[in-house]
């Protein structure tokens, strides 16, 4: 589905991003993972185009978009539920959710009926202000945001970050139930090495920006975990 290959990515004059491949093949989910600062978001950007500067390739289904703007990378079947989630806090949970639809190539700007299946309490409640909802419910409202545009790949960047146990246990379920029901395709930020480890497929690990170890999750060991996730 998605192939990176010798990308650089950059912030200004900061290189963040050195040499990293990463392929997530259609129908899995694929971890990435590593320590605070290391360049996790920064690949979830440079897929959405949205670092100050990037060379490699990029290729969607075998179609180079390393070089397109963000909003033909989301018409290209690209969700993206960016970290702390980017709420419109003064625009409702319905209108949140329709604003993923603009990325739509049919022009249907409609909720899509997953939504009320995963996610009963945002029909319920269409009318609230995305500002006062709770962690918990803004993730779910940014999913179903990105649900919205019929997407193909999905990038989750660390959607458990800042929410109560409980309802990270019902996000971790519904990410599972969008791969395994679904056939959605994930690529993951998560530090969460027991849920990654119960429904990733693959996992690449960072480290200052390059890859330090990457393969199918059954070579993710606690060796590799400790070296490169642990403070
Ligand atoms: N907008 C920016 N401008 C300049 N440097 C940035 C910018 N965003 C991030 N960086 C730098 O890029 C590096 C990687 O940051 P990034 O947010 O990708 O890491 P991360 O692995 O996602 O960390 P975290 O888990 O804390 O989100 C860090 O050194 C960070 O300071």
């Amino acid at each position: 589905m998605l192939q990176m290959s010798a990308i650089d990515s950059y912030y200004g004059r900061s290189h963040v991003l050195q040499g990293v491949a990463l392929e997530a093949p259609a129908g899995r989910i694929t971890a990435v993972l590593g320590r605070n600062g290391t360049g996790k978001t920064t690949l979830m950007k440079t897929i959405m185009g949205l670092t100050d500067r990037m060379s490699g390739s990029i290729r969607l289904d075998g179609t180079e978009i390393g070089h397109e703007p963000t909003f033909r990378r989301a018409r290209a079947g690209i969700g993206y539920v960016p970290q702390g989630r980017e709420i419109i806090p003064d625009f409702t949970i319905h209108e949140n959710i329709l604003m993923g639809a603009f990325a739509r190539t049919d022009g249907r700007i409609e909720v899509p009926a997953l939504v009320p299946e995963l996610f009963p309490y945002l029909p319920e409640n269409y009318d609230r202000r995305g500002g006062v909802l709770s962690g918990g419910q803004q993730q779910q409202l940014a999913i179903a945001r990105a649900l919205a545009a019929n997407p193909k790949l999905l990038l989750l960047d660390e959607p458990s970050e800042g929410i109560q146990p409980s309802i990270v246990e019902e996000i971790h379920a519904v990410i599972a139930r969008l791969n395994r029901e679904h056939g959605l395709t994930v690529i993951l930020v998560e530090q969460n090495i027991d849920f990654v480890r119960a429904v990733a497929h693959g996992f690449v690990m960072l480290e200052k920006g390059r890859i330090a170890a990457c393969g199918p999750i059954e070579t993710l060991t606690d060796d590799l975990v400790h070296r490169h996730m642990a403070v």
